[in-house]
């Protein structure tokens, strides 16, 4: 029998109410001793909980119990909501692991078993897990959706199209003596093949927004010592994390803020000024501020009237700055108007004061247009993770073979079906992704 499972669900206690929730075949009987009895399925019901080697009243608490397998896991499952008192909840999961066949769940667990038992696909699993780290509105919808199943539908009915094609080859062989089965039905599975392809690359494309939701745009503060990036950074942030000061050279650290910017999620980075001139620190911090910028959506470039244009510095080999986009900033506005109509070779120039009321409020529009223009989603559901894009990814490459390959046994070209299938039931878990789960499962926290 599988061991019942339980954990403290809700988050970091003290708190107003506090849910431990229990999962397995002892949920009835931990019940029958900690509550008394079981309640009705799917009704709270107030029950004093007791020690029942004690018979120690320990609080007055909501009981749920969930009959399986019309549960989240699948299994029994009962929730307590008692209050959210840390003397309370550590007593309660005392009490839990001195009963019989009850030990503390581990990170993911209850998912893990709704998973098993076919609740939930791996695609539905993910959105779950995003759902709880959504940080804004967009991703939050994201989540939802793919939680909700859109993306394993739309995964699945690929499969079966790829299954049946493959049904309809394989129906060819077997009646490939009888005359009245025409040879255009491979011809019409074929053409099905390749627009399928495309239906697959058409949304690999369209995907990179829904990566980008989930991850959060990178925008990158650049520029020369003293430009005024971290100032930038504390008046978009709206609070003091970065130390301003006079001095050049200020900022060594790489240091990010995550910005909600009308529901789509930007991370703004403040790095070390990019000088030639500078200590061991300063070096290490300017490295680090160029690796930032190579894996930015968007470089701001920070730059006084009188300071360089952008300039990346040399010794990357193999990496192109030009395919980073870039804008200008001019800094300090109050001090000195910027030259007019100069975006100094970048795609955009705004001028920004961290002193001045709404000095910053221009950028930060631009930033809000830039944001939701990258990720703009839609309604269609997107891949939203590199395991996803790695699997499609595959599954066009050997759809596309099969499909071009024409010369081959129709054989070899059937099987090569039923391998891009298998990439499809990979994302969804439908098939053999058993290295896969310790990785997906790892990433939720105990509870869950
Ligand atoms: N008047 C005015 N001064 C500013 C503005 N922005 C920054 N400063 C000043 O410029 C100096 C440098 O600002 P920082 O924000 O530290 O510049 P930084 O680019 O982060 O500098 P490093 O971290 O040393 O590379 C400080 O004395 C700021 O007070 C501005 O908009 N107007
Ligand atoms: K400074
Ligand atoms: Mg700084």
């Amino acid at each position: 029998m599988a061991d019942t499972i339980f954990a403290l669900s809700s988050g970091a206690v003290p708190s107003g109410v506090a849910v431990i929730r229990l999962s397995g075949p002892h949920v009835r009987s931990a019940l029958e001793r900690l509550a008394g009895n079981v309640p009705v399925a799917r009704k709270a019901s107030v029950r004093r909980l007791k020690d029942p080697v004690t018979g120690d009243v320990i609080d007055e608490a909501l009981v749920l119990f969930f009959e399986g397998p019309n549960s989240f896991t699948g299994e029994d499952v009962a929730e307590l909501q008692c209050h959210g008192g840390r003397a309370v909840v550590a007593r309660l999961l005392d009490v839990l692991s001195g009963l019989e066949g009850l030990r503390p769940a581990e990170a993911g667990e209850f998912t893990r078993r709704a998973f098993d038992r076919g609740r939930m696909d791996l695609t539905e699993v993910e959105g779950l897990a995003d759902l709880i780290a959504a940080e804004t509105e967009a991703q939050r919808k994201q989540a939802v959706r793919q939680m909700g199943g859109a993306l394993g539908r739309l995964y699945d009915d690929w499969r079966k199209r790829l299954i049946h094609m493959r049904a309809m080859i394989e129906a060819e062989f077997d009646f490939a003596d009888e005359d009245d089965i025409p040879g255009s039905v491979s011809d019409q599975v074929w053409g099905e093949a390749a627009a399928l392809k495309r239906e697959i690359e058409d949304h690999l494309v369209r995907s990179r927004s829904g990566e980008r939701l989930r991850s959060g745009l990178q925008v990158v503060l650049m520029g020369p010592p003293n430009a005024g990036k971290s100032s930038l950074l504390n008046a978009l942030a709206g609070r003091d994390v970065a130390i301003v000061t006079e001095e050049a050279g200020t900022t060594r650290d790489v240091l990010e803020v995550h910005l909600d910017l009308g529901g789509y999620p930007v991370t703004l980075v403040d790095t070390a000024g990019l000088r030639e001139e500078a200590g061991r620190v300063e070096q290490e911090g300017i490295r680090r501020a160029r690796e930032r910028g190579k894996a930015a959506d968007l470089i701001l470039w920070a730059r006084e009237p009188q300071g360089p244009a952008p300039a990346f510095g040399a010794g990357d080999e193999g990496f192109d700055w030009t395919e980073v986009p870039v804008w200008t900033v001019w800094t300090k506005s109050d001090l000195e108007t910027p030259p007019k109509q100069d975006s100094s070779g970048t795609i955009k120039a705004i001028a920004a004061s961290c002193t001045v009321p709404n000095g910053t409020d221009a950028l930060l529009k631009a930033l809000t247009g830039f944001a939701s223009e990258t990720i703009s989603v839609g309604e269609a559901p997107l891949a939203t993770r590199q395991r996803h894009r790695h699997a499609l990814m595959s599954c066009a490459e050997v759809l596309g073979r099969a499909v071009d390959l024409s010369h081959l046994p129709g054989e070899l070209r059937a099987e090569e079906l039923r391998q891009a299938a298998d990439c499809l039931g990979r994302i969804t878990g439908r098939i053999d992704v058993e290295d896969l789960l310790d990785v997906i499962f790892r990433d939720f926290c105990i509870g869950k």
